[in-house]
């Protein structure tokens, strides 16, 4: 499923978006592309500023009646956030898309909030960086976005917040929240934890160690850039399952420094490269059940990779020379490396642009490798 802006939404009435940030500002971006009304709100003035001013929707005002609203503020507030919504606007259908679904459930749960009104709900997509300037309108598209029903979601709730999953472009998938927990320690909490203590060894690196890295340690370490406190609570909301996954990766961490310590007393130790080996090949395994190429998802944008001379002014050329071939810049990425003579430019753009902007840019002697 990607997003198609020709066809018309299945969300009816307006959605109002809570919380105005990296995901909401995507979502709105996704819903008001697909022609549904929406109305922004966020206690930072200038969170949902930035969110109207890219086009997500207008400001949320008195006498909303929102059909659907959606939260999408940090974990900690999310259950105070959404029982307000359920009260302030007692006709709505209200979702959220925190990243851990058993703790908020519960706390509704137990102050008898209007759980036929409110489904939970959480798209597996985001990037490592917040706010609404960071957000996409592609962002969800092709990737699951589970939807938490429980035995006391009312059918039309159930099927409201399927249908925005959709319509933002996302695959909608059933799951309970014990389990959709249980999945995410394993699919991206303790991933996100493995990727920071990997990028954290590099802090007191020397200058000349660091300088080499290549792609290897960047595709690794990609998500360490996340936001700090947003996963901290994560991580402390679904502390037991991620502390689960954690163990059984500190075994296998055990049993490769093993055998590297057995090489390096006896470079013919028995049985150690066995070990190192299977490790590889048990990530290998592992890594081929990632749905997806590569584990990505299909996006709008198709991206040209562009080879930039280190020089003053390069880069001001490229843009120059991407504007002057009547191509719109979707995104834009940029890899370099101290001391190499050149970096990699990845400019995302709409797929049929694709080909006319690597013909234009190759006229104008840029570098497009196939
Ligand atoms: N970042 C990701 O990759 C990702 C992916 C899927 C789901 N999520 C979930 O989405 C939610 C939002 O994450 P994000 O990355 O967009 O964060 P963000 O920091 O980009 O945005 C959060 C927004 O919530 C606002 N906010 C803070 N307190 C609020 C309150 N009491 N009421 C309403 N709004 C409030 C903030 O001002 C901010 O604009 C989180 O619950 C997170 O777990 C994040
Ligand atoms: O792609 C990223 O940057 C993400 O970290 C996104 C990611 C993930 O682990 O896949 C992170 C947290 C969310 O709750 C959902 C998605």
């Amino acid at each position: 499923m990607t997003l198609d802006a020709a066809t018309p939404p299945r969300t009816h009435g307006t959605v109002r978006v809570v919380g105005t940030g990296l995901l909401g500002t995507s979502a709105a971006l996704a819903l008001s592309m697909r022609g549904v009304d929406v109305v922004l709100t966020d206690p930072s003035p200038t969170a949902v500023a930035l969110a109207r001013d890219l086009g997500a929707g207008r400001f949320a005002a008195d006498g909303d009646d929102p059909a659907l609203v959606l939260v999408a503020c940090p974990p900690d507030v999310v259950a105070d956030v959404v029982a307000g919504e359920l009260e302030r606007f007692p006709r709505a259908v209200v979702t959220d898309v925190a990243s851990v679904k058993g703790g908020p459930l519960a706390a509704l749960a137990a102050r008898g909030a209007d759980l036929s009104r409110y489904v939970g709900s959480h798209p597996m997509a985001g990037r490592e960086r917040s706010g609404a300037v960071a957000a996409r309108t592609d962002l969800f598209a092709g990737r699951p976005w589970v939807i938490a029903a429980t035995s006391e979601s009312g059918p039309a709730a159930v099927q409201a917040v399927r249908d925005l999953a959709t319509d933002c472009g996302g695959v909608p998938v059933t799951m309970a929240a014990q389990s959709h927990d249980e999945a995410v320690a394993l699919v991206s909490h303790a991933p996100q934890v493995a990727a920071s203590l990997v990028a954290a060894r590099l802090r007191d690196a020397s200058e000349p160690a660091v300088g080499l890295a290549g792609q290897g340690l960047r595709d690794v370490t990609r998500i360490a850039g996340s936001d700090p406190v947003l996963w901290a609570q994560i991580l402390a909301a679904n502390a037991a399952p991620v502390a689960d996954v954690l163990e059984a990766l500190r075994g296998d961490l055990d049993e490769v420094i093993t055998a590297l310590r057995a090489l390096a007393d006896d470079p013919a130790a028995p049985g150690a490269r066995v070990r190192l080996a299977r490790a590889i090949a048990d990530g290998g395994a592992g890594r081929d059940r990632i749905p997806g190429k590569h584990g990505s998802a299909p996006t709008l944008y198709t991206t040209v990779v562009v080879v930039v001379p280190d020089r003053p002014g390069a880069l001001g050329r490229l843009l120059t020379d991407v504007g002057d071939a009547g191509v719109n810049l979707e995104d834009l990425r940029l890899e370099h490396s101290e001391g190499q003579a050149v970096a990699l430019a990845s400019i995302d753009v709409l797929p049929a642009a694709a080909d006319p902007l690597t013909e234009a840019l190759r006229a104008r002697g840029w570098t497009v490798p196939r």
